[in-house]
């Protein structure tokens, strides 16, 4: 994946003079300690991080921690107060004025809260607004429109006016909106805050399905934790203008490094959030023959052919008698194996007693084994032995 926009040591200081104040974080001081002795209010601390291309990018932190600074210090609706802004390797803190509007009518667009619609303007008009801006053809841009109200479900409401529709359709229209700009790089500034939860997790699943559709790499601000994990590739989690943690959603779940991360991850749905691939451990030889090899261990295990492929399942007692009497005696047809992606909460249910869980690659190879001992590690956030991370 290549990259597309890099922020390096950025920084936000709200005042007139920032230079007193860049030196005082630069020598360690906080934004508390800033704020005592000049009175001036940090808004971001020499933020770094990298966005690659095609993902969504989650920017997480409490109210206050600079999340929207750092959206609009990344299009300059802020003046970043120091650090460099790279979009596609072109540093946007260089460009004068006519070259930003550009970036942002074509490269870069930011979305903001509730993807506000124009009231007086039609559902199609609405669509067609930024393209119309961007100078796109008439006939053009009313096929793009047009397309894109069928791709969220509301291809025959586009004569419509915004009022005619619920809360749910409107978000849509908004999100058809913003997906229509051309631009590649979209930055929301947490769209969906303030929706019903049921609405909210329907326009969470809508823009999942999406992004997978046009591959637009989305830098997506947000205060709920549980839909950084359930959007995100990446998650940087802010506190007092500083990025604490960056990462992936089951590394900062792992590994949250401080309490102030540890806290947002306590309720969270480990089973949904952890796959296979993540907990599943390295499939142990047990026995070579001319029948195949057995891997495995005590709960269970499976004889491969040549290919690594599944032949046929053993349990536990099974494989017992095998290391007893060297017997061998598997059943074929008896065992369960998950895809890598398969969630834990989905491998859980697929557990059977005196059995281990294969997980098989995309060729149908053995990559990995999960036993109870591993699911429920993982469930209950304890350390499993041998599972990957
Ligand atoms: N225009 C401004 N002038 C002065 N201080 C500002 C300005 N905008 C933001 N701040 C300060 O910068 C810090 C970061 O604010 P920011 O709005 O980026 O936080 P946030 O994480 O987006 O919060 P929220 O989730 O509440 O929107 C806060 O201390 C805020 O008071």
């Amino acid at each position: 994946m290549s990259e597309r926009l890099r922020i390096e040591n950025l920084y936000k200081v709200f005042g007139k003079y920032p230079s007193d104040a860049l030196r005082m974080l630069r020598d360690g001081g906080t934004k508390d300690f800033v704020f005592a002795k000049l009175g001036q209010v940090v808004g971001l601390n020499d933020v770094s991080l990298t966005v690659p291309g095609g993902v969504m990018y989650m920017v997480m932190g409490l109210s206050g921690s600079g999340k929207s600074t750092l959206a609009r210090c990344i299009n300059r609706l802020n003046e970043p107060s120091a650090g460099r802004v790279l979009l596609d390797g072109e540093a946007v803190l260089a460009l004068d004025e006519k070259a930003l509007r550009e970036v942002r009518r074509t490269r870069m667009s930011m979305v903001f809260q509730h993807f506000a619609l124009l009231p007086n303007k039609r559902v199609i008009d609405n669509v067609e607004f930024g393209l119309k801006l961007r100078g796109i053809p008439p006939a053009q841009r009313r096929r793009r429109a047009e397309e894109l109200l069928s791709l969220v479900g509301l291809g025959r409401w586009g004569h419509h006016m915004p009022h005619e529709l619920s809360g749910g359709m409107r978000q849509r229209v908004g999100l058809a909106r913003a997906l229509a700009t051309d631009a590649d790089i979209l930055i929301m500034d947490e769209p969906f805050s303030g929706l019903d939860p049921l609405i909210r997790t329907e326009m969470q699943d809508e823009l999942l399905r999406l992004q997978r559709t046009f591959n637009k790499t989305i830098l997506f601000i947000t205060h709920d934790f549980q839909e950084a994990l359930k959007l995100g590739s990446r998650i940087a989690i802010m506190s007092e203008g500083r990025i604490v943690r960056e990462g992936t959603p089951q590394s900062i779940v792992l590994e949250p490094g401080s309490d102030y991360v540890a806290a947002f991850t306590r309720e969270i749905d480990r089973g949904r959030l952890f796959d296979a691939r993540s907990v599943m451990k390295a499939p142990a030889v047990l026995w070579r023959g001319p029948a195949g090899t057995v891997v495995g261990g005590d709960g269970g295990g499976f004889l491969l052919d040549a290919c690594e492929r599944v032949v046929a399942g053993l349990a536990g007692r099974e494989i017992s008698l095998l290391r007893e009497t060297g017997e061998l005696s598997a059943r074929r047809g008896s065992y369960v194996c998950v895809p890598e992606a398969a969630k834990l909460v989905e491998v859980a249910r697929s557990y059977r007693a005196d059995h281990t869980v294969g997980v098989i690659d995309d060729a149908g190879r053995l990559v990995g084994v999960i036993g109870a001992e591993q699911i429920l590690a993982r469930i209950a956030h304890l350390p499993a032995s041998g599972a990957k991370s």
